[in-house]
This record gives C-alpha cells, structure tokens and sequence, in this order.
C-alpha cells in the first residue's frame, strides 16, 4: 500500500534527476503522487508531468529560479568517477553543494536528501560489513571519493533543527540496474576488448551491488522519516541490497547473461594494482602531450580485488529499510533491459 504525504511536503526538485540514479527516482517519486521538478545541466527524454530546468548546480541564480515553492530536494548530480577531473569535482561536488546548500535556505527548502556514496570510507582495503561509524577515508582513493566526502559532511553539517532545515544522507554502493551508463557498459566493453579474461586476485571478494529500485527506494523513505524530531536528521545511511555478492560471480552472471563467457584466469592483486598505478602516474604525466584513458585505474582494481561490503542495519532500524528486489531478481531484470549489448546483436 502507497502512504501519502500531506500535499505541502509533495513538492520535490531533484538535482541531477536526467541521470541513471536521478530518473529511477523521479519515476518513483511520481507514482508515489509527488509533484516534481528536474534540475539538470543536460535533459534526457521529456516526461510529460515533470517540469525541466536546465542549469548548472554552480549557478545559484539558476537554483533559486527552479526552487520556488519546493519544500524537499534531492542531491543525486555528480562528475561521473570516470573522468578523474579533479577541477570538476571540486566545482561541482564541493563549490557546487555548498550553493544548492544556500540557495535551499534562502528559498525556505525544508529538507535536502543527499546522495553520497559507501565510497567515502574506502581507501582501497577490505571492508567486511562496514557500518556508518567507520571513519572518512584518510587518503581517498581518487578525487571523486575526496570531493564525496567533502559534500557529504557539508550536506550533514547543515542540518539544523531549529531553523527547519532538515538534511540526511544516502550511500549506495554498486548501483545496478536498467539505463545504467557504467557498470553493464564498460563491462561489455571490456569484454568486447577481450579484457575480461582475467579475475584479479583469488576471486573470492564479496562487494555489495544494489539494484537501483532499492537505492531509490531508500531515498524516498530517508525523506519521509526527515523530521525535526527523528533520529535521520544529520546522519548517514548505506543502503545496500543486504546480500554482498563474490564481485567475479556478479561480473560473471552479467557477462554470461548477455553472451559473454566469464573470466577464468587468476592474476595476484598487488601485480595488477601496481600495474594500474603506474599506468595512471604515466597518463598524468602525459596529460600535455598525449591523452588515453587507462581501463585498470587504481580505483578499479582495488574495487575488483578487495571485500567492499556494508551493513544496512541503521537504515533497517531509523527507516524501516528492506531491500524491495532481490539480486537475483535485480541481475535478471538488468540483463534483459540491454538486449543491444548482447554479443553478437
Ligand atoms: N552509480 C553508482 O554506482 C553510484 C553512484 N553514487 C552517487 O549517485 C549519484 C548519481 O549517480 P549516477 O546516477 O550513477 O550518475 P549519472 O552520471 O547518471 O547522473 C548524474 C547527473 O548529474 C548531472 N550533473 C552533473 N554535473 C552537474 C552540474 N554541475 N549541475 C547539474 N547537474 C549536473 C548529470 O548531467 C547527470 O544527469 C551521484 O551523486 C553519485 O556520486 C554513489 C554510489 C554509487
Ligand atoms: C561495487 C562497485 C562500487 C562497483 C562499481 C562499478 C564500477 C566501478 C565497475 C563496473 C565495471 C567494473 C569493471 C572493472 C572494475 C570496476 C568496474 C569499473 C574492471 C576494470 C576490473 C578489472 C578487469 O579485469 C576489467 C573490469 C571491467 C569492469
């Protein structure tokens, strides 16, 4: 059964709703009766009930404009991790959340739900069921973690109960679903490159993924639970699918699913990280002169190699959090949505 909320708490803006995370959750929020605007630097396919603003976060003037008469905001525009810009991610995470944050004041916004990310704790070791209490990372492992955890702590340090400006934030790990740009992409990709021969490490790393309804799912109940007097405010939450998977068996039941064969032969870890951090030195240091893209980033093979997975008992506790889809049924539904990528099509 679908709960209501009174009609002045329906008005909603999300930032970065054209993205993979933000249109699952537009789609959402509208079946759920929320009135909905879009707050994007660029739009994807117009749905007829929601209105549009195209504009960069950066810009307050832009933000007031699509904030008139909002009363809940969700945070879910970022850099994507791959285009290790670090002048982008300090404009836009950083520089940029610092202005959603004082333009939600001044347009009286009441509550803000931010889209942080697990990351923020991972500095490239294992994590085996890490909770929320766990430190930021001391040496983040790439400018997009750094910057994510910037955001975050501003986003938390904000909320202020008195004068009614609610703030709480979501980490996923390991989106997944229909219309993801990354994860299915670069994997078929790689696979298409004949990359996805080898397993890093012996194999057995468990990570989280979480399919995407869920990650919506956890936002929407983060914005409901926001009140002055509940535990949410300020804090942080994982929201996972609660069922950490080996990330060679989720990389292999996507590959097999859409054709491909999995990979088989083993690589020890620390060879392959080494690898990739010489690599990304030597692309740096090439920048002026010659620019590529290396596909094995530190980031990536330390996602690859090492156990990342997360408690989601706070957000089961404060929120009431279930995971609505499981990952078998989550990777079923993700495979058939990218009939396109399938081998040979
Ligand atoms: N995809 C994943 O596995 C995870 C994602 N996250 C976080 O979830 C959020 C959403 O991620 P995705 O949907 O995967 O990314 P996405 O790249 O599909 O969506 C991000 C959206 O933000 C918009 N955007 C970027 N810069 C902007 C700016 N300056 N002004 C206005 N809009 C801007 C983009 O145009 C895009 O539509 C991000 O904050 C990301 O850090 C966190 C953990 C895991
Ligand atoms: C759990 C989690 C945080 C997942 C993040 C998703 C992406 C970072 C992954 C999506 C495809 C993955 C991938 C690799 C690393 C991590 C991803 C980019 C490799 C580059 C790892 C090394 C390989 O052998 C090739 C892989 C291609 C796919």
């Amino acid at each position: 059964m679908t709960t209501r909320l009174r009609p002045s708490n329906k008005r909603c803006l999300v930032i970065g709703g054209s993205g993979f995370l933000g249109r699952h959750l537009v789609e959402k929020l509208l079946d759920r009766g929320y009135s909905v605007s879009v707050f994007d630097i660029c739009q994807n396919d117009e749905l007829p009930s929601v209105t549009f603003h195209q504009g960069d976060l950066c810009d307050k003037q832009a933000l007031l404009s699509a904030l008139k008469d909002v009363s809940l905001v969700f945070h879910c525009a970022s850099p994507a991790p791959a285009s290790d810009n670090r002048e982008l991610f300090e404009r836009v995470n950083i520089q940029g959340t610092s202005t959603v944050i004082q333009a939600c004041k001044e347009a009286g916004v009441q509550k803000m739900v931010l889209t942080s990310s697990a990351s923020v704790v991972f500095e490239g070791k294992d994590i085996k069921n890490g909770k929320e209490s766990l430190p930021y990372a001391k040496k983040p492992i790439d400018y997009y973690t750094q910057t994510k955890i910037m955001q975050e702590k501003l986003v938390l340090e904000a909320c202020d109960r008195e004068s009614g400006f609610l703030t709480v934030a979501i980490r996923p790990h390991g989106i997944f679903g229909p219309r993801d740009p990354q994860l299915v992409p670069i994997l078929v990709d790689t696979a298409c490159r004949g990359k996805m021969k080898f397993i890093i490490g012996d194999g057995t790393n468990l990570v989280d993924f979480t399919f995407v309804e869920n990650v919506v799912h956890g936002h929407v109940l983060a914005a409901e639970r926001l009140k002055a007097d509940s535990s949410v405010c300020g804090k942080a939450y994982h929201i996972t699918n609660d069922e950490p998977i080996r990330f060679w068996d989720f990389m292999s039941e996507i590959l097999v699913g859409l054709g491909y064969p999995a990979p088989r032969y083993h690589l020890p870890y620390l060879f392959v990280y080494g690898l990739a951090l010489l690599l990304w030195m030597l692309a740096l240091l090439l920048r002026p002169l010659i620019s590529f893209k290396p596909t094995f980033t530190p980031m990536r093979v330390a996602l690859a190699g090492t156990h990342h997975y997360y408690s989601c008992d706070r957000a089961k506790d404060d929120m009431g959090y279930t995971p609505v889809v499981s990952l078998k049924e989550g990777i079923k539904r993700t495979v058939e949505s990218y009939p396109h990528l399938r081998r040979g099509a």
